[in-house]
């Protein structure tokens, strides 16, 4: 795959150009049947999300030339690309993140693949830590926005020679979590009857792939934060550049210490396994907000919902 060097050729992460992207879409796209409208990027123990795919055709990450390989547990490492609620989606069971040693701009490579695709719609889902005192493990947050930390320093999958075919240099970041796929959202979390369980509110992002001390968690409570991950915010800054519409959301795995009277000690197999039991909640969530997205585009989705619990 042809990189093109930054303008003074020391940057440490290489842009990936439109040429090579453009490569990657086009072989998935002559592999598959059916052209996608949704993206969809599932986080940790969140992968059987696909389950609800019909006709689904799987193409490994590793077959596609170009593409990362997933080297984390709960994340397999593959397209599944079929028809969801009447709408052809793109779901990766596994996504990239910048702990794994990944450049940003790798890990977000995707999204951009998604784009050059055709796809129109991001739905990113991730495992995270509740910050916000009020959440309870197995609640679901809507992202409505996010702070960067990692970005803080300039590390951007942004970062480098701007091609415009992609995105323009200077993207604002305001509403890069549609707001009214959240509204829609929220009506859907109480025609599931889970109103009490679906929260809205800030996931920060953190390179990981420690999990926080104490003293982080307290400062990110003081800073808006309700939620903490390693991922999200580069795919959604990186779905935002090129004009994809988003939506996502947070399963709190874990809730997060901020009090040395009350010690929290995370761990990823716990985090899988409360993805897991959430799954089919998330999925019904996913599935319905997909049906509402092919209604109002006059696609027909199933009769039911195929996804209930
Ligand atoms: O891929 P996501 O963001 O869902 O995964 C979270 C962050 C780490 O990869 C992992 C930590 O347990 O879960
Ligand atoms: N950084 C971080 N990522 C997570 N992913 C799941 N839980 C957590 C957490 O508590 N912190």
């Amino acid at each position: 795959m042809a990189d093109a060097k930054c303008a003074t050729g020391k940057c440490e992460d290489k842009t990936i150009t439109y040429e090579a992207v453009k490569a990657i879409a086009d072989n998935i796209l002559s592999r598959i049947k059916v052209k996608p409208v949704i993206g969809i990027i599932c986080g940790s123990g969140l992968g059987s999300l696909t389950e609800a795919i019909t006709n689904a055709q799987n193409i490994d990450y590793k077959d596609i030339p170009g593409f990362p390989v997933s080297t984390v547990p709960g994340h397999a490492g593959r397209l599944v690309i079929g028809m969801l609620e009447g709408l052809p989606v793109l779901a990766m069971q596994g996504r990239f993140h910048y702990y794994e040693g990944y450049p940003l701009v790798k890990c977000s490579l995707p999204v951009r693949v998604m784009k050059v695709m055709g796809i129109e719609y991001l739905m990113v889902t991730n495992a995270a830590g509740g910050i916000n005192p009020t959440y309870k493990v197995g609640d679901i947050m809507l992202i409505r926005d996010h702070i960067n930390f990692v970005g803080f320093s300039g590390n951007s999958p942004l970062r480098g020679p701007n091609d415009d075919r992609l995105g323009p240099r200077f993207p604002p970041m305001t509403d890069a979590y549609n707001p009214a796929l959240i509204t829609r959202a929220l009506s859907v979390a109480k025609e599931m009857g889970i109103p009490d369980v679906v929260k809205v509110g800030t996931y920060c992002f953190l390179g990981g792939p420690n999990y926080e001390t104490i003293a982080e968690c307290k400062m990110l409570h003081t800073c808006g934060v309700d939620a903490v991950g390693m991922s999200t915010a580069h795919e959604v800054v990186v779905a935002q550049h090129c004009g994809l519409k988003v939506f996502a959301f947070s399963l709190i795995t874990n809730k997060s210490s901020l009090d040395y009277e009350k010690k929290e000690y995370a761990n990823h197999a716990e985090v899988v396994a409360v993805g897991k039991s959430r799954e089919s909640t998330c999925r019904e969530l996913m599935c319905r907000m997909i049906k509402s997205i092919a209604a109002e585009r006059g696609s027909s989705g199933s009769a039911d919902c195929g996804c209930t619990t």
